[in-house]
């Protein structure tokens, strides 16, 4: 029996993710029908925030459970991300970490640096990634809240 296709997902990227971006909706485009591919759409330079907001506007618009962003390093589109309220994001350039971040922290957006890792541990991380679930323990439901209240409230003085 052939597995049930991914939930629908979100993928940007600017010009130094273009290449890893490219490859991964060729790759999971069967295993996921509904990627909606937010851009850049060529390797001519532009700017990483614009790409973390695409993204994160379909999954803050319910077209999609799960975003990915690929920048350089990872580091600029995670950043950006995660001022973006109901957004949960981190580079993850190993599977672990990438099945981890929903299991634990329900992450709903994964950053990858398309200068860093190659096109197979690449597709790997994103495959993790994409198989996870949020898994509700109470420890992590407990922490989860503390982060969501910062988000709400922020720090106080
Ligand atoms: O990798 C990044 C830093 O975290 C950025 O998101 C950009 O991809 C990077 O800065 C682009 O660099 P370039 O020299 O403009 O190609």
């Amino acid at each position: 029996m052939s597995k049930p296709p991914f939930p629908p997902v979100a993928i940007g990227g600017d010009h130094a993710g273009f290449p890893i971006k490219t490859m991964l909706v060729e790759r999971f485009r069967d295993a996921t029908p509904a990627m909606i591919d937010c851009g850049t759409h060529s390797e001519a330079s532009c700017d990483y925030p614009d790409f973390a907001v695409a993204v994160a506007k379909q999954l803050l618009r319910g077209q999609a459970v799960k975003g990915i962003i690929v920048c350089g390093s990872g580091v600029g589109v995670s950043v950006a991300a995660n001022k973006i309220k109901g957004i949960r994001a981190a580079i993850c350039h190993d599977t672990y970490s990438a099945r981890q971040g929903v299991e634990h922290d329900d992450m709903n957006v994964l950053c990858i640096g398309g200068r860093i890792i190659g096109p197979e541990l690449a597709f790997e991380i994103v495959e993790a990634f994409l198989n996870a679930k949020y898994v509700p323990q109470e420890r992590h439901a407990r922490r989860l809240d503390k982060v969501l209240e910062i988000e709400r409230n922020g720090i106080g003085k």
